[in-house]
């Protein structure tokens, strides 16, 4: 380097090694991206996609002799940057090690060598990582590419019925995120499908007509069980913060920082594609994290809160309302995409991961511990349901992340299906006494008490404002 440049950079106060120091082999992203994938179960469902990791060994394709008459996909965005508030307690969490006055020790000595924080651009938060605004080029997890990779498996895995389907809605709840995932499945499909996306209000006035019923529900209640939540040891959070500080005298990350530090691992796969603060933990640490967000998911939004079979239930009645006039129906491909726990709730309502036995807040389970959150709505998440005709009869079945789950009691058709009548009845049953407007108190805030749009969409056009939240 000319000297005259060095004393420039200088000068303005930038350093001169950086551009000219290769990163380590080591500790270059190139060799450390997909090293980490292994972990991504045990990210509460922030970090990259991963198929259901209990897969049972059932095909996707229904059996030869069957033939698909319906496919319903509701679907969350792809992986995303952390949203406004997560994101403030990241940068407060970053600010605390940027204050280090000291070279860190040990696990953090990573941030000695130009660490660069993940979240460059304000305008992120909120937002699908794309390759434009993923800080690594060669980032392989975004959501966008997320997206248009699993439109390119739904091409290939519907291919013979999708030959007579290519014309049909689509529907994304308001949020810019949700709205970018569907166009980008999409643009992915390519030009020989006619599609319309519908992008249908979460504002709580949408009331039942809505794919976010979260966003209208005032009677839901995060603190209704906090009590049981509470009652988890967080105590591995404590020891994640003591052993940073004992490695670096004077550094006081508190529990809450341990507790930032997962989501910042998670985000940062994100949108780098890889993270050295997903190396700070154990294996333990993680089991501890990922089911302390099973717990806190399963009583905030799912099973163990009574209240969420009814908000699940206002799209599983338009779903089973869907199946049932499949033959009467010109749209055989319904797809819609929102946020995870919206999937939730329905899940909840489905009883597709509900085995009757409440989780435990006094010790961790693994026998009896069906209800994985981030198994079922990793970012990206696409939970489909299938209906198809083997011989005169029909069946009903789910496909969660790639893996076929059987009703446990409904599981004796073709494919481990569940007989179409006998399906309806077991839908019925789930939702016997769950009124979604009346649970919620939807009244004060919306006068709109049915979900319409998979049949009027055609006539109303849903084009709600894009919500950055
Ligand atoms: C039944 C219910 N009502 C209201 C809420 C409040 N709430 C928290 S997050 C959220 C939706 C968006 O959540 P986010 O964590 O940003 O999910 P993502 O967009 O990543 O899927 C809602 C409606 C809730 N969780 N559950």
């Amino acid at each position: 380097m000319l000297l005259e440049t060095a004393v420039l950079l200088a000068a303005a106060g930038l350093s001169t090694t950086r551009a000219f120091v290769l990163p380590k082999r080591d500790r270059s992203d190139f060799y450390q991206i997909g090293t980490q994938e292994h972990i991504f179960p045990y990210l509460a469902g922030a970090g990259p996609y991963f198929s259901y990791p209990e897969n049972y060994g059932i095909p996707v394709d229904p059996p030869k002799e069957c033939k698909i008459t319906q496919v319903q996909l509701l679907a969350r965005h792809g992986e995303r940057y952390p949203t406004k508030s997560r994101g403030k307690k990241l940068l407060n969490t970053w600010n605390t090690l940027q204050k280090y006055p000291h070279e860190f020790n040990g696990s953090l000595a990573f941030i000695n060598d130009d660490y660069e924080f993940f979240i460059q651009n304000m305008d992120d938060l909120e937002m699908e990582t794309t390759t434009q605004n993923s800080i690594n080029a060669i980032n392989p997890y975004t959501g966008e590419m997320d997206a248009k990779k699993h439109a390119q498996q739904f091409l290939a895995q519907y291919e013979e019925f999708l030959e007579d389907n290519r014309e049909f809605a689509v529907f994304a709840a308001s949020s810019q995120r949700v709205h970018d995932t569907a166009q980008y499945f999409i643009d992915s499909l390519g030009d020989k499908f006619n599609i319309s996306l519908q992008v249908v209000s979460e504002e709580p006035s949408a009331g039942a007509n809505t794919l976010s019923p979260g966003y209208s529900c005032p009677a839901w209640n995060p603190d209704e069980y906090a009590d049981i939540i509470d009652a988890f040891s967080t105590d591995f959070l404590k020891d994640i913060a003591t052993r940073m500080n004992k490695e670096n005298h004077g550094l006081n990350l508190t529990k809450s920082d341990a507790e930032n530090l997962f989501s910042w691992c998670a985000y940062e796969l994100n949108a780098r594609g890889f993270s050295e603060i997903c190396n700070l933990f154990t294996p333990e640490e993680l089991i501890r994290y990922s089911y302390y967000d099973d717990l806190s998911s399963y009583y905030e939004d799912g099973p163990g809160y009574p209240m969420i079979q009814a908000v699940g239930a206002n799209y599983l009645n338009a779903s089973v309302k869907l199946l049932k006039e499949s033959d009467d129906l010109d749209q055989k491909v319904w797809l819609s995409f929102t946020h995870d726990t919206d999937i939730l709730n329905y899940l909840t309502t489905l009883g597709l991961f509900d085995d009757d036995k409440d989780l435990d807040p006094s010790t961790v389970p693994f026998r009896n511990h069906v209800f994985h959150k981030s198994w079922m709505i990793p970012q990206g998440a696409r939970v489909y349901t299938q209906k198809y005709q083997c011989k005169n009869d029909s069946y009903i079945r789910y496909v969660v992340n790639d893996a076929v789950i059987p009703l446990e009691n409904c599981s004796d058709g073709p494919g481990f299906s569940c007989e179409a009548e006998e399906f309806y009845d077991y839908a019925n049953q789930r939702m016997e006494g769950q009124n979604f407007f009346e649970a919620c108190n939807t009244s004060s805030v919306s006068n709109t008490t049915e979900l319409t749009f998979f049949w009027d969409w055609n006539t109303t056009q849903y084009n709600a404002t894009l919500l950055q939240e």
